[in-house]
C-alpha cells in the first residue's frame, strides 16, 4: 500500500491527497530579500503549497578552489564563483524573516539543505520537511553503481532513519530538453518503491510534462519559479512565470480530480412516475418508470426500495420521484 504521511502540519501527501506543489524560488530572488518576499506571495497567489529556497553554508558546500574560480558567465553576480554565490545566499536572520513572512502569507516555507551545516540551521528553523537535492542523491563515498541501484541505496538509507519520505524523479540539466525528461523513470520508481509516494522535480520548459507526471501518479511536484524569465541567473529560463505556475496548479487539480462523470450525472436515468400519484399513495412497481429525469430522481438501482412506501407529495404523471418525496435512503425498511 502506498504510504501517506504528513509532509507539513495539517498537509498529508500520498494516497488520494492532492499533489503537493513546491514553487522552487531557489536563487531566482537575485539576492534581494524584497524580491524573495514577492516570490513567496506570488507562489501563494498562484496556488502552490510551498515556497522553497536553497540553503548553503558556502564553505561547507564548495571547496576553496571552487569558490575562488573566476566566474565570468553573463549569469554571474561576482568575479569569482564564491562572490557570485555569496551575493545569492541569504543570512540566517534573513531566512528567519522570510520564514515569518511565509507564515503571514499562509504558505509552507522550506529550503533544500545543500550541505551538512545547512541541515543544522534548517533543523533549528523547524522547516516542515528536508529536501535532499538531486546533486546529493548519490553522495555516498566510493560509489560505483548504476542509477537504480543508487536509488535503492538512497531508499534503504533514508528508510532506516525516517519512514516519511518521498523520492522525486529529477533529471539535472538546466534547462532540460523535453525529450530528455524520461518520465518512465517515475513508473520504475513506483514499481521499485511501492510503499512511498513518488514525486517529480522538473527543469524542463513549459508545464505539460509536469502535468503528465501528475497524471502518472506523482504526489509531489517541484518547479523553479521566477518573476521574469529574462533576468540574470542560470535558472530563470527554465522557471515558470506566475501565469504558468497558476496554469500548472490549475491543470494539476484538473488531472487529479476524481469527480463522478458529469455526463453520466446529466444523462443518467432515474425513477419517474408512470401515472399521476397523489400524496399519501403507497407506491407499487407498476406506478414507477425509469427515464432521464429532471430534477434527478431516485437512482434506478434503489427503485425496489420505493415499493411499499407512502409518497409525501403529489407527483404528476412523468414527474421525477426524488429521494425527498420518499425517504428511501435514510429510512430503509
Ligand atoms: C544542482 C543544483 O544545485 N541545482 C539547483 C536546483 O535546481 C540550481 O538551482 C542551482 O543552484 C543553480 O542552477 C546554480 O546556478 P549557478 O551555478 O549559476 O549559481
Ligand atoms: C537542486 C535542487 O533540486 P532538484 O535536484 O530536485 O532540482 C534543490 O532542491 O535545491
Amino acid at each position: 500500500m502506498t504510504l501517506k504521511f504528513e509532509l507539513g502540519p495539517g498537509r498529508m501527501i500520498g494516497g488520494s491527497n492532492p499533489c503537493f506543489v513546491i514553487a522552487e524560488i531557489g536563487q531566482n530572488h537575485q539576492g534581494h530579500i524584497e524580491i524573495a518576499k514577492k516570490m513567496i506571495k506570488m507562489a501563494k497567489d498562484c496556488g502552490a503549497d510551498c515556497a522553497k529556497f536553497q540553503k548553503s553554508e558556502l564553505e561547507y558546500k564548495f571547496n576553496k578552489c571552487a569558490l575562488e574560480r573566476p566566474y565570468t558567465s553573463k549569469q554571474s553576480w561576482g568575479k569569482t564563483y564564491g562572490d557570485h554565490k555569496r551575493h545569492l545566499e541569504f543570512s540566517h536572520e534573513q531566512y528567519r524573516e522570510l520564514q515569518k513572512y511565509a507564515k503571514e502569507v499562509g504558505i509552507f516555507f522550506a529550503a533544500s539543505e545543500m550541505d551538512e551545516m545547512a541541515v543544522e540551521f534548517l533543523d533549528e528553523l523547524d522547516v516542515p520537511f528536508f529536501k535532499v537535492a538531486s546533486c546529493d542523491a548519490n553522495n555516498f563515498p566510493h560509489l560505483e553503481l548504476t542509477s537504480m541501484a543508487t536509488m535503492r541505496w538512497v531508499y534503504q538509507t533514508v528508510k532506516e532513519h525516517n519512514q516519511n519520505f518521498t523520492i522525486l524523479q529529477c533529471t539535472s540539466a538546466y534547462p532540460l530538453d523535453p525529450e530528455d525528461v524520461n518520465l518512465r523513470v517515475i513508473a520504475e520508481y513506483q514499481k521499485e518503491f511501492p510503499d512511498i509516494p513518488i514525486g517529480y522535480s522538473g527543469h524542463e520548459r513549459g508545464i505539460s510534462i509536469t502535468v503528465a507526471a501528475v497524471a502518472m501518479g506523482t504526489k509531489v511536484v517541484e518547479r523553479h519559479v521566477t518573476l521574469d524569465k529574462r533576468w540574470k541567473g542560470n535558472d530563470h529560463e527554465a522557471s515558470l512565470e506566475p501565469s504558468e505556475l497558476t496554469e500548472l496548479v490549475r491543470a494539476i487539480r484538473l488531472v487529479e480530480r476524481k469527480s463522478p462523470c458529469n455526463f453520466l450525472f446529466q444523462l443518467g436515468k432515474s425513477v419517474v412516475a408512470k401515472v399521476a400519484i397523489p400524496k399519501g399513495t403507497v407506491l407499487s412497481m407498476d406506478m414507477l418508470g425509469v427515464k432521464v429525469g429532471e430534477p434527478r430522481g431516485v437512482s434506478p438501482e434503489d427503485m425496489g426500495q420505493l415499493v411499499g412506501k407512502a409518497i409525501t407529495e403529489d407527483v404528476e404523471e412523468d414527474g421525477s420521484i426524488t429521494p425527498r418525496m420518499v425517504d428511501v435512503y435514510n429510512n430503509k425498511g
